[in-house]
């Protein structure tokens, strides 16, 4: 039996699952969780990952690996290889400034729409290097080569020595803010100006099932992506499926022939990891919504889904607006979150905990509006991530929705897909293996638009 692994650095923590290449059958597994903030030493992801290799029983046996990860991070390198600064992660908002002032000095949001697809937010690595020019100049001096977390986790597992072998793939290179989707070409044109004039060394751009190198024991690489578009290769998705993901980032998602192009920055024009396009919109609160809420509440997750479902349709008026960490999409960074229209009768733990998740599902909702609005078609949602865990995240999305959701099993998908994408490496096959589509449960229910209609008024009351 031939083995492959496949690696999620995530926002919270590191996941390994080791597959039989020809069926994606999961042999073992591994995980370890990352530090809690949002500048993290990429020595820590490195760490993480030797941990949960070894609660996966070590990659010795396995034939092929790719790594994938949180997109975006800012992972500076200076010209002896070394970590310049802590990575500035994608939920880092130190940069929304440095974002705007992007914005306008090429001329406004509908010049980066046509230059790479991506309006440039907080989140976006393009922002971070421009305010790691303004407010750290010395270690902006001191970086010779950026690159993103899975392309130096990738790095690392081969040996980490010379940058000029640092690879990525388009999948990620796409949400750096200086990579074009639509003519899979770096513009570093608009990288030096980000960095004041400066200029770095990028990573090559890999092949979708290229072999980049090899791992200390001898196991073929391949070249690994960004985790959204881990969890699209995991699903199989096809045209006309919206992967929404509710992990640490709130994710809508879809496989497209169609490079986005929105001036009014809501979905970002990325690239797939099998040589399609991936536009996607990114909400900042999402599974942590529902942490933060079953904390206020002193419950667990399965207390606050069984209180959400307790309470009626639309929380008898309690609307929240979830924007505890601020916002990216709509982009407003300094938000807070709030709650509107308390009355007695509705101020109950029940109560609370179903306007949180219909407040979080809200977003998301407008996400997959967004996506259709970019000429995506919306046959199928499938729900995925931590979050789709809740049972009652789960009977209210096809409320809020207005549409059907397929649940798949709950899975690593953004491993699975890494494990997927280092067996199509291994193979050197024109296509990814079949390892067949996942089974998936479908939660049908009354659409309720009254509950966005009032969210989206009382959105609007919150501050940017
Ligand atoms: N049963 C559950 N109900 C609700 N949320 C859950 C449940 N299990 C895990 N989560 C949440 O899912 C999140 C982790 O999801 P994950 O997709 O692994 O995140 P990431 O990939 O961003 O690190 C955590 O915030 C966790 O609390
Ligand atoms: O910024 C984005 C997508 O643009 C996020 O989706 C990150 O890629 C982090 O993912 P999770 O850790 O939440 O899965």
């Amino acid at each position: 039996m031939t083995l492959v692994a496949g690696i999620d650095s995530s926002t919270q923590s590191c996941k390994v699952i080791v597959c039989e290449s020809d069926t994606g059958e999961t042999v073992r597994e591994g995980r370890a969780p990352h530090p809690d903030d949002t500048a993290v030493a990429p020595q820590e992801w490195a760490k993480a990952l030797d941990a949960a290799m070894a609660t996966a029983g070590g990659l010795d046996d396995v034939a092929a690996v790719s790594v994938a990860a949180q997109q975006h991070g800012m992972v500076c390198l200076d010209d002896a290889s070394s970590v310049v600064r802590p990575a500035l992660l994608w939920n880092d908002t130190r940069s929304a400034d440095a974002a705007a002032e992007l914005v306008d000095d090429l001329g406004g949001a509908g010049s980066w729409a046509d230059a790479v697809g991506v309006v440039p937010v907080a989140a976006i690595t393009v922002s971070k290097l421009r305010w790691l020019a303004d407010f750290e100049p010395r270690n902006a001096d001191r970086t010779a080569a950026v690159c993103l977390p899975h392309d130096w986790l990738g790095w690392q597992l081969a040996g980490g020595q010379d940058p000029s072998t640092l690879s990525t793939d388009r999948g990620d290179a796409s949400g750096s803010g200086y990579f074009s989707a639509a003519t899979d070409s770096y513009r570093r044109d608009l990288l030096s100006p980000a960095l004041r004039g400066r200029t770095v060394q990028l990573p090559r751009v890999a092949g979708p099932a290229e072999q980049i190198g090899e791992t200390r024991s001898g196991a073929v690489l391949g070249p690994g992506t960004g985790d959204n578009a881990a969890a699209a290769l995991a699903l199989d998705a096809r045209e006309g499926d919206v992967v929404v993901s509710v992990g640490t980032s709130g994710v809508v998602s879809a496989v497209s022939a169609i490079p986005a192009n929105d001036p009014g920055g809501f979905v970002a024009g990325f690239a797939d990891a099998t040589g399609h396009q991936l536009p996607l919109v990114c909400t900042l609160n999402a599974a942590r919504v529902l942490d933060a809420t079953a904390s206020l509440l002193g419950v667990d997750h399965d207390e606050l889904s069984r209180l959400a479902l307790s309470a009626p349709c639309g929380s008898d008026g309690l609307v929240m607006v979830p924007y505890f960490e601020g916002e990216r999409t709509p982009n407003r960074p300094r938000a807070t979150a709030s709650v509107h229209g308390l009355r007695l009768a509705n101020s109950t733990p029940a109560h609370f905990a179903h306007a949180a998740i219909e407040g979080l599902l809200c977003g998301l909702a407008e996400g997959i509006d967004h996506l259709a609005a970019q000429r995506v078609t919306v046959r199928r949602i499938l729900l995925v991530g931590g979050g789709a865990r809740s049972r009652a995240l789960c009977e209210l999305a096809p409320t809020v929705f207005g549409a059907p959701v397929l649940v798949p099993r709950p899975a690593e998908y953004v491993a699975i897909g890494a494990a997927r994408q280092a067996a199509w490496a291994l193979a050197g096959a024109v296509e990814p293996p079949d390892w067949g589509r996942t089974p998936a449960e479908r939660y049908e229910a009354d659409p309720a638009p009254a509950v966005r209609q009032r969210y989206s008024k009382v959105r609007d009351l919150t501050d940017s």
